[in-house]
């Protein structure tokens, strides 16, 4: 008997765009979002666009709070509940990078509110995905969480941002190169479940952003439209997954592992760039495709060394010898590799 079933949760609607932003209000209320309105950012975040969409709120009479945050943690997601219950909230915005987002995406999900995510930023493919990732003592969880309901996503703010912002997010989408070989390796030797369409559409999307590598130029509008599509389109194979797999292997793991041991020194997207060479060499070996990621992230001015990190050499090979070890998820790293082959690994690609 067929007893397979499966929900997929995506977002309602995908509003990018010049000057999107000031239509946040009516994205909400053409998602039939009702109630007062909490909006989750950081401090940045908060200048380029936050006080904006708050003062939209306020013209309407919708009565908003404003919660800033700094970290992506738990006891971060506990301080928005608590704002949160304390007004009785309708539903919540997350304005900003990554770390307001999954806050307000995991805070939404505990309290059963819409929450509709608004990125300032093209740095990283969890705007649209039904995951927060969080890092908890010698672990990172990767949560389940409901999507939002509504992507606000505004090409003028997204170009302003800092350059390095936009080469963290195409490194992001070029690690599902690796990803996507770490899936299928699992599929093949842990029996874990393989979605070929999410598979072949993170595939694609790193395929599409890296044939369009040439036209994606700092302080333009047209190249924050073409990252942004590619992060929505990732965040999408993601949420067919129902996992983060599809963009998130070995490389997602090494990079959660210099977050402990070097902590604040890279943005994400760079670590898990500098990651994807490091696991495609460790898939394919010497001959194999780790030249070709390399290439594309200095293409697009992403780092692809330990220097450009700004992190030490003993750094990476502590982050590439123990990223097993911070969640269950098999990749080429297996058990461990030992230290004579990550030397081999990251002395051979360069990276250090
Ligand atoms: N849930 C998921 O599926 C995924 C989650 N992630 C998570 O997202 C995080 C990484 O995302 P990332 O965006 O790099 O992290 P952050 O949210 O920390 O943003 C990076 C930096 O960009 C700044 N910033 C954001 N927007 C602007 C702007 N318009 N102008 C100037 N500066 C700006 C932030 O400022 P400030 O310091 O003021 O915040 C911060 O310093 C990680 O926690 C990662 O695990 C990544 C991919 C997928
Ligand atoms: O960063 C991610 C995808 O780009 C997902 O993060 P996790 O590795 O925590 O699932
Ligand atoms: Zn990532």
């Amino acid at each position: 008997m067929f007893e397979k079933s499966k929900w997929i949760r995506l977002p309602r609607s995908v509003v990018l765009g010049h000057d999107v932003l000031s239509q946040t209000r009516e994205v909400v209320v053409e998602t039939h979002l009702t109630g007062r309105p909490l909006v989750v950012t950081s401090e940045t975040p908060r200048e380029v666009a936050a006080d904006r969409i708050v003062a939209q709120f306020e013209a309407a009479g919708d009565d908003p709070e404003l919660v800033v945050v700094e970290e992506a943690t738990f006891e971060a997601v506990e301080d928005v509940l608590e704002v949160a219950r304390g007004m009785d909230v309708g539903y919540l915005v997350g304005v900003g990078g990554g770390k307001p987002i999954d806050i307000a995406k995991m805070a939404s999900d505990h309290l059963n509110v819409g929450f509709v995510s608004v990125p300032t930023a093209a740095s990283h493919d969890g705007i649209v995905s039904g995951r927060g990732s969080v890092p908890e003592g010698d672990t990172r969880h990767s949560v389940a969480a409901a999507p939002p309901v509504a992507v606000v996503a505004d090409t003028g703010v997204i170009a302003d941002a800092p350059w390095e912002l936009t080469t963290a997010g195409c490194a992001d989408i070029i690690s599902n190169y690796t990803a996507v070989k770490d899936w299928r390796l699992a599929n093949r030797l842990q029996n874990v479940p393989y979605s070929e369409y999410a598979g072949a559409l993170s595939q694609m999307t790193a395929e599409m952003l890296v044939d369009s590598a040439d036209s994606i130029k700092p302080e333009l509008e047209e190249s924050a439209w073409m990252v942004m599509k590619a992060l929505v389109s990732s965040g999408v194979a993601m949420s067919i997954a129902g996992s983060s797999r599809p963009a998130s292997g070995s490389e997602h793991l090494f990079s959660h592992q210099l977050d402990r041991i070097a902590p604040g020194k890279a943005l994400h997207g760079h670590q898990v760039g500098v990651g994807s060479i490091l696991a495609e060499y460790l898939h394919s070996g010497e001959q194999g495709q780790w030249r070709s990621v390399r290439d594309a992230l200095a293409s697009l001015d992403a780092p692809t060394t330990a220097d450009g990190l700004g992190v030490t050499d003993e750094e990476v090979l502590e982050a590439l010898t123990s990223a097993h070890e911070i969640r269950d998820r098999y990749t080429i790293l297996g058990s461990g590799i030992s230290e004579d082959a990550a030397v081999e690994a990251a002395t051979k690609t360069g990276v250090i």
